[in-house]
């Protein structure tokens, strides 16, 4: 494996050693993402097919676009960056993801699912425009394929007539196990796996049947068709216009290497089905796929979590108050995207299997599935990631904000996430939901207002979002707090040199930097803004009435966030003598790192924050 630093040495060797260095490969992967976490399951799962897709085509001149891209170790492995695993999903280390930046190989960035369809058909469509002659082949799991843009992209791939090869990775689980017709559907493909040997063979039983030839060929053609039906339940890819090719064993280099050969030459969009194994190779990983899916460092031969945190996230406090909240209330009901486990409805789904819905990794149909029920007298909670609602944009404003349907977005991981990078940075909701008309957005500053704000969504007769960030959920503020009323901030200190707004997380950073500079004599007024929309008016022209300086701080993009919106404000009562700062992430995608080391490298930790003020205060 050692020697295997580019996809053209491995061309030179045997299926026997690529047996091997795909052993070697599993070893490195155990053994390295013990130590750094990682998604490990979906790239165990892949080790073979990866091998037999670089040694059967020629990347980067052959396209392969891995869709969510988590699974796409093995490939960089053997596009020359094993050596940079020590450092993998660390600031200014491997990403986790496809990144241009990184190699060449990595010919198209993903993180969110479902998309590697759609970008393999455009880039066939642009080869067929400039008449070039290459393979492009889109890699997508079987939860990947739940999505709706891979079924946008089956749809118009199926009549291109373009040279495409698409391969289902198909081991049966999304994080959870996977759901839905088509699970059920390849399911039954994988059970009966006849097709591809009597397809070849079809047309040689028919040569034997007397009186056929040429001039009887539709009725051989409709023979064959129906021949097909009976061995195949339902042919759904080749409806579409696919050539479906498969199940075959993802597992077994031979034929994945004698098939991929095959699919080469084929002409038109293919559809090859590979069966494999989530986390294949590592006992623990193949029993607990889920658990694996995504790992912090874990000792090997136990397999157990090492350093991991007993602590209650902000994801658990959800996930309680939501089994209480249900209930006292029998129309609440609770809709994930295939997320049951990292947003905290797994005991939600376990108390209240009928009024729970997992839709699969297809946040757009969520939202427009929430809006249905909400129509029909129950209050739906989406939880669902920051990142990942930003794919239902269109149906937040269009199916739920415009008919005001009592919706409750629960949001996790709003802010930063840390090494998952650009891709899952939870960084846009509050821009892109500020600008809604009927949407109330509120942010807890710790776990108690996580709680109280989730009793009161339920009271809102209209959408609400609750913005809550990854990791630890703690007790910032003290016990004894005014309750919460619709538009309202909450005071938390009152001071005479100025004001700090510190939206949900923040409060942490905020809290210590008001602590730390009444020790130094300077005297700080904090708001808990609690609602950023509507955002309480009234107290920011009473603060812009008493200070001259104002600061906010969010865990947004500076672009259409709260302090955006806050100087709206000033802009429209024409208050020109107070001066705003406003502490957010830069107009630019945040990369991977660890949660602290990001909020320092953008002067976001509470000592850069306390810096940066003391300044604009002493300079006046
Ligand atoms: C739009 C979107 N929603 C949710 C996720 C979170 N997510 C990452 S991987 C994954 C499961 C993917 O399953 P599959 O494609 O079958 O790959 P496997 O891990 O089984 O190899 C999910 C839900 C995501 N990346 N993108
Ligand atoms: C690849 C992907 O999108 C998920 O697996 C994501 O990495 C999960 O993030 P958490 O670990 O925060 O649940
Ligand atoms: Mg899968």
């Amino acid at each position: 494996m050692d020697i295997i630093d580019s996809p053209e040495k491995l061309k030179k060797l045997s299926i026997d050693q690529l047996n091997i260095v795909a052993r070697e490969i599993r070893n490195f992967l155990i053994n390295t993402l013990s130590q750094t976490g990682g998604h490990l399951a979906s790239n165990l799962g892949v080790v073979e097919l990866t091998l037999a897709l670089h040694y059967c085509f020629n990347s980067p001149q052959d396209k392969i676009i891995w869709d969510v891209g988590h699974q796409s170790y093995v490939h960089k492995i053997l596009t020359g960056r094993k050596n940079s695993f020590a450092t993998l999903k660390q600031k200014g280390g491997l990403s986790g993801f496809p990144k241009r930046k990184e190699s060449v190989h990595d010919i198209f960035e993903t993180g969110h699912s479902s998309t590697s369809i759609s970008a393999a058909l455009g880039m066939a469509a642009g080869r067929d425009l400039n008449k070039e002659n290459y393979s492009v082949i889109a890699v997508i799991g079987d939860g990947s394929l739940t999505g709706g843009m891979a079924f946008e992209a089956l749809n118009n791939a199926g009549r291109s007539n373009t040279n495409l090869i698409v391969i289902l990775n198909d081991n049966q689980m999304s994080i959870s196990p996977n759901v839905g017709g088509l699970s059920k559907y390849l399911n039954n493909i994988r059970t009966e796996p006849v097709y591809l040997e009597v397809k070849e063979d079809i047309d040689q039983i028919l040569k034997k049947i007397p009186g056929i030839g040429k001039s009887v060929a539709k009725t051989v053609k409709r023979t064959k068709e129906s021949i097909r039906y009976l061995l195949v339940p339902g042919t759904l890819f080749e409806e579409l216009g696919f050539t479906y090719v498969g199940p075959i064993d993802g597992h077994d280099m031979k034929s994945l290497v004698s098939v991929l050969k095959k699919v080469k030459k084929m002409k038109g969009p293919i559809f090859l089905h590979v069966k494999t194994i989530k986390g294949k190779g590592y006992s623990h990983a193949e029993k607990l796929p889920c658990e694996y899916h995504g790992v912090g460092p874990f000792d090997v031969k136990s397999g157990k979590a090492l350093g991991i945190s007993k602590e209650e996230t902000y994801t658990d406090v959800f996930g309680k108050a939501i089994v209480r909240l249900a209930n006292e209330n029998k129309k609440i009901v609770a809709i994930t995207a295939a997320m049951p486990d990292g947003t905290g409805l797994k005991g939600f789904q376990e108390k209240y299997p009928e009024r729970f819905f997992d839709v699969g990794i297809a946040e757009q149909h969520a939202v427009t599935f929430a809006a249905g029920l909400a129509s029909s007298g129950f209050h739906p909670v989406f939880a669902v990631y920051s990142s990942f609602l930003q794919r239902s944009y269109d149906q937040i404003i269009h199916d739920v904000c415009i008919q005001n349907l009592p919706v409750v977005f629960a949001i996790d991981r709003a802010g930063i996430v840390g090494p998952d990078g650009e891709t899952h940075q939870g960084i846009f909701d509050l821009s892109f939901l500020s600008h809604m008309p009927n949407m109330t957005i509120m942010a807890p500053c710790d776990k108690m207002e996580l709680e109280e704000m989730l009793k009161f969504a339920f009271t809102v007769k209209g959408p609400v979002a609750i913005r809550y960030p990854k990791g630890k959920a703690l007790n910032v503020l003290t016990s004894d707090r005014i309750p919460i009323q619709y538009q309202k901030s909450e005071l938390i200190f009152d001071g005479k040199d100025g004001a700090i707004l510190a939206v949900g997380k923040m409060m942490e950073f905020a809290k210590t930097i008001v602590e730390n500079l009444k020790a130094e004599g300077i005297e700080l007024s904090l708001i808990n803004p609690r609602f950023i929309k509507p955002i309480d008016e009234e107290m920011i022209l009473n603060l812009c009435a008493k200070h001259k300086f104002i600061f906010t701080m969010e865990d947004n993009v500076i672009t259409g966030g709260f302090g955006s919106n806050v100087l709206q404000i000033l802009a429209q009562h024409n208050i020109k003598d107070v001066f705003v700062k406003i502490f957010a992430f830069p107009d630019q995608f945040i990369e991977h790192g660890s949660c602290s080391e990001l909020y320092k490298a953008y002067h976001l930790d509470a000592d850069s924050m306390q810096k940066t003020i003391k300044n604009i205060l002493v300079e006046g």
